[in-house]
């Protein structure tokens, strides 16, 4: 069965407000997208690799690459407006009719490789795995007229990646025009009428979004060494 991973990394982490884009800060010496691809590759060296970034970090990664000397083979794409046009860049990219298709943020480096493999196991037979990870804190919903309401935690998820995929569906299912609730791969999947599968996540697999999880990311780097 063919195995590809797409790795977004299209966005320009205004969150973080760093003079570089988070994706190539370093944790402990190495960029965060190196470590999300060291993740697939040490898996399995056989998952195809595709990189998205802005076409304008091209020459940036290139330099990055060399100077850390990078040698996961990977194939890199041209990012677009929103993670929905970087992930269909992605998509577009791969050549075969089936397979499974992992689409995972760049910015997840802690995603634990137990998760990756159980994702594609799971979606080669279900059609879809979606990463997810039970809610610790309370929940409340929130209304237009400034009231609140509780809500009954246990059925709730927070969604994490790896979302894969048969790439077959997950093609057809981004062969569409972007609404504004696709902020992630299940829903866009969910658009066709189908069923997401579950599957649980790592509770480490944190979305590096603003400077207090960089802190975070060097903490988890060094209870994992
Ligand atoms: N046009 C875009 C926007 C986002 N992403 C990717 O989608 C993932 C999740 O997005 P997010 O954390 O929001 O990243 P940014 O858009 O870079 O951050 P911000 O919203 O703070 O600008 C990231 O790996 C990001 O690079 C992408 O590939 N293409
Ligand atoms: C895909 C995602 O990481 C799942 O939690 C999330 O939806 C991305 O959201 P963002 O607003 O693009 O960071």
């Amino acid at each position: 069965m063919n195995k590809a991973a797409i790795i977004v990394a299209g966005g320009r982490g205004t969150r973080m407000g760093s003079p570089i884009p988070k994706q190539y800060l370093e944790i402990g010496g190495t960029p965060v997208l190196m470590r999300t691809l060291e993740v697939f590759y040490q898996l399995d060296s056989a998952i195809s690799l595709v990189l998205v970034i802005p076409e304008t970090d091209f020459a940036l990664w290139e330099e990055l690459c060399e100077k850390f000397g990078f040698e996961v083979p990977h194939e890199v794409v041209a990012g677009g407006k929103s993670r929905f046009q970087s992930v269909k860049n992605g998509l577009d990219s791969l050549q075969w009719e089936e397979g499974l298709v992992a689409i995972h943020d760049g910015v997840r480096p802690f995603v634990a490789p137990e998760v990756v493999a159980l994702s594609f196991e799971k979606a080669e037979v279900h059609g879809s795995a979606v990463a997810v990870v039970p809610l610790k804190d309370s929940i409340r919903k929130l209304t237009d007229e400034n009231k609140s309401f509780y809500q009954e935690r246990q059925y709730f998820r927070l969604v994490q990646t790896p979302q894969t995929f048969s790439l077959k569906m997950i093609k057809q299912a981004f062969d569409v025009t972007e609404l504004h609730h696709f902020t992630d791969d299940a829903t866009v999947f969910e658009h066709q009428g189908w069923q997401v599968h579950l599957i649980a996540g790592n509770p480490e697999n944190i979305k590096i979004t603003t400077p207090e999880d960089m802190e975070y990311a060097q903490f988890l780097l060094q209870r994992q060494s």
